[in-house]
């Protein structure tokens, strides 16, 4: 299912050069010139002013126009065999599909995926009616759509083929595609199927209705230990699944956590991700300055224990309202989390303090076991409010 272990070196090797780039362009791109924390009683944090590694990779929001959706036309004459689509059968070995009865269960079942092309080309943008746009994501933009047929509401995420071809991310968007069509847990962001036509390539996804939560963190935050304890405990238990499969996600940050109905949170934005399957150490340095863990800022070798770090920063971030080693500088975080200087607000419970402490242990092999995060007093605490 996941690429061969030599496209695998290959995507690593590759992102590894674009990272080695972005590093040595310095902290430019850092938000420098917003208002320090100290100044304002704010976070430093601003959704551009958070970098990414991964921006290196895709250059500037302006490139990435695409057509209007009136202008985007199917195309069922497509040839498969396009280098950006997995090939037929590699997609999912997901069991059921999790669809409201009757719903695309034919086009959209994982477990039965195109046997043929004619299956395959049975979706195509004309089964669509395309509402209000949701976001713009690196590659392209996200629409609430509904499926004429069924009435069902997804999200469609549209990429250009020629952007994805042009900055080389084939590998990573086929192993995003991958690996999300794998992983079917209450707080990951489903993905249902895909499409493309002679443009773009289309991603059916599970519609989150409330948009990120780091959108709601900035207007709504920070919150308090009810709402926060329930959130820390759903990515604990998505990534706790997710490491069950020897997946890592790499990216852990409030952008990529979409929220749902009823404060239900779900992790999206698998670009980052990596199958671990042999268990071994990786060494490719990703995720985003404030969410990076002291072996990968030490480009030493780490397993899933970066995810279980950057959970520590944003079960803080969700108290605080902003990122516990947040400064005006790449430079300045960077030092601040290799020496692990943690500092909590007056406000921060004791049992808080205790399980933010232990998820951002300096040592991967002491930090808390995902297991044991879920069941930790300050969890249990709360448990009966959620
Ligand atoms: N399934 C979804 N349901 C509702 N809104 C979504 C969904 N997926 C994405 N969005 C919205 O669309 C925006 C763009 O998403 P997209 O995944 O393309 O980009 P991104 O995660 O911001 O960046 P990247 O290109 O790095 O993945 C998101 O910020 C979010 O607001």
């Amino acid at each position: 299912m996941i690429s061969s272990n030599q496209s695998r070196r290959d995507s690593l090797q590759q992102r590894n050069l674009l990272l080695s780039m972005r590093l040595s362009q310095g902290p430019g791109r850092r938000s420098l010139n917003s208002t320090s924390r100290q100044n304002s009683g704010k976070s430093l944090a601003t959704k551009k002013g958070r970098v990414s590694f991964s921006q290196a990779h895709y250059g500037d929001e302006s490139r990435r126009e695409i057509a209007s959706p009136s202008r985007i036309t199917g195309n069922h004459t497509d040839n498969l065999q396009t280098s950006i689509i997995p090939p037929r059968g590699e997609t999912s070995k997901n069991g059921d599909d999790g669809l409201p009865t009757g719903l695309l269960r034919k086009t959209f079942n994982p477990k039965a995926f195109p046997k043929s092309p004619v299956e395959y080309m049975c979706l195509s943008l004309d089964d669509f009616d395309i509402g209000k746009k949701l976001g713009k994501g690196k590659f392209g933009k996200v629409y609430c759509v509904r499926h004429r047929q069924t009435g069902f509401i997804c999200a469609l995420k549209a990429m250009n083929k020629k952007e994805i071809m042009q900055y080389s991310v084939q590998k990573q968007f086929r192993r995003e595609v991958e690996i999300q069509s794998s992983l079917k847990h209450p707080n990951l962001t489903q993905l249902y199927g895909y499409f493309h036509d002679d443009k773009r390539v289309y991603l059916l996804m599970e519609y989150l209705i409330n948009g990120e939560l780091y959108k709601h963190l900035r207007a709504n935050g920070p919150f308090n230990d009810i709402i926060a304890s329930s959130y820390v405990y759903q990515m604990a238990d998505a990534l706790d699944y997710m490491h069950d499969r020897n997946i890592i996600h790499r990216d852990i940050k409030p952008e990529n956590i979409l929220l749902g109905f009823q404060n239900t949170i779900k992790l999206t934005d698998f670009g980052w991700s990596v199958s671990n399957s042999t268990g071994s150490k990786r060494k490719t340095l990703c995720g985003t300055i404030d969410y990076l863990s002291p072996e990968l800022i030490k480009s030493k070798e780490y397993d899933d224990k970066i995810d279980v770090w950057a959970l520590g920063v944003l079960a803080y971030e969700l108290l605080v309202g902003y990122p516990p080693f947040e400064e005006n500088s790449k430079e300045l975080t960077y030092k601040r989390i290799l020496k692990r200087d943690l500092k909590f607000p007056d406000h921060i419970s004791p049992q808080a303090r205790d399980l933010i402490s232990r998820l951002l242990e300096h040592d991967p092999q002491l930090r808390i076991d995902l297991k044991e995060a879920k069941t930790h007093p300050w969890i249990e605490r709360n448990r009966d409010y959620w």
